[in-house]
């Protein structure tokens, strides 16, 4: 088993990733403080594939378990989707000290990290990632979310979970197109930190998609290293945890304009990292060959490189709302080199409208 630390000033924890986590959920659950009564939200896949086999764990762990299964999808991040899942926990029975594990994708682990930081004022909440995504990213660094239709993550909060329990396993029922999925975040990761781990991930892409386990633990536990670290740098976003945005300004935007059915999260991303890249090139910040460099690996990672039929006024305007624009000026995480990031808010509008028209198709 893999242990890396999110090391935080109150909340610090453990992420354990291995590919059989049983005895060690088991042994946390019964060592832990919490309430006896545990909530579990899953998806309408997670749940019907992982939702018993955790159950029974916690019943192991000397807990009595409840739980509530979410359409699976992006739709079901919404106020709506919370609104029922308070009325679940309050008739559950749960206390301040009873804890709510998410059991699914980035969805269910955002939707369910809001729902603990916000019942009661707060309650202990544990996730049990199931995506590539999840294991890379959601799961870590505690930015709890639901959408509003004017926009993705704009309700929100910063929730650390008491642990993240990376059983890699349960990557063998996840569909090829959300391993994609899970490989924007990665490559997001060698792209703002470190060059040698793009290179990884460009010589071993296949493998990944083969689920070779040995692969997968390492590209699993270097990410989260990469993330641990930025976050116990900057637990809030007050500088440098915006790295970890690289390629979500457009990206999000991307989401947004195509109803978060056509595109899902790390393939918006892949996309935005395009633009973000051209931008680069455009302030003359890298070297021209770095743009298809990227563009190959995306290619590489069964990712899309281009946004069919997006209308580049509606992204253009919705960047407008995407959190790190302060008095109205984006501020965009723009690259040096591969394995390097600044940020910069002085982009010119005219660069910006050209980097929108290049990702489009
Ligand atoms: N909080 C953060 O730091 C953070 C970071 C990155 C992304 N996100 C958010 O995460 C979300 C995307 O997460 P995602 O890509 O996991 O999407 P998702 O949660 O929608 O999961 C993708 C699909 O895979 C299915 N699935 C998940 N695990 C499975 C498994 N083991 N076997 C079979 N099917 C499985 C789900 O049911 C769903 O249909 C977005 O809302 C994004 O904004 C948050
Ligand atoms: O953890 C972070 O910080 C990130 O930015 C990780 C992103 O991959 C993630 O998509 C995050 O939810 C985006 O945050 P937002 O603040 O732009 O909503
Ligand atoms: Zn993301």
């Amino acid at each position: 088993m893999k242990t890396v630390q999110v090391k935080l000033p109150d909340n610090s924890y453990d992420i354990y990733i291995d590919n059989n986590l049983d005895d060690k959920i088991i042994e946390f659950f019964r060592q832990s403080n919490f309430s006896r009564t545990a909530f579990i939200v899953s998806d309408s896949n997670t749940g019907a594939l992982y939702q018993e086999k955790i159950t029974q764990l916690l019943q192991t762990a000397g807990y009595t378990v409840t739980g509530y299964m979410i359409s699976a999808g992006e739709a079901s991040k919404s106020m709506e989707t919370a609104q029922i899942l308070y009325t679940e926990v309050i008739n559950a029975g749960l206390d301040r000290k009873s804890p709510i594990i998410a059991l699914g994708g980035g969805v269910v682990g955002d939707i369910t990290g809001f729902i603990a930081a916000t019942y009661m004022r707060g309650i202990p909440f544990i996730q049990i990632p199931t995506s590539l995504l999840a294991h890379v990213d959601s799961s870590v660094g505690g930015k709890v979310a639901v959408n509003h239709p004017l926009g993705k993550n704009l309700i929100g909060a910063f929730y650390q979970p008491k642990a993240v329990f990376i059983d890699i396993s349960m990557l063998k029922t996840l569909p090829p197109r959300e391993i994609a999925t899970g490989l924007g975040e990665i490559i997001k990761y060698g792209l703002i930190y470190d060059k040698e781990f793009f290179s990884y991930i460009e010589d071993n892409s296949a493998k990944i998609f083969n689920y070779n386990e040995n692969v997968l633990s390492q590209i699993i536990a270097r990410s989260c290293e990469i993330k641990a670290a930025v976050v116990s740098t900057d637990e809030k976003e007050n500088g440098l945890r915006a790295i970890l945005n690289f390629g979500h300004t457009i990206g999000h935007a991307i989401e947004r304009e195509t109803n978060y059915i056509k595109y899902n999260h790390g393939e918006a991303v892949g996309i935005g990292m395009v633009a973000a890249a051209f931008i680069s090139v455009k302030m003359n910040l890298i070297e021209n060959s770095i743009l298809p460099a990227i563009e190959h690996i995306l290619q590489l990672c069964q990712l899309p490189q281009k946004c069919s039929n997006c209308a580049a006024d509606a992204i253009y305007n919705d960047l407008f709302h995407d959190k790190k624009t302060i008095g109205g000026k984006i501020n965009w995480v723009l690259l040096d080199d591969i394995g390097q990031v600044h940020l910069d808010n002085n982009v010119p509008e005219s660069i910006v409208r050209e980097a929108i028209d290049y990702i489009i198709a």
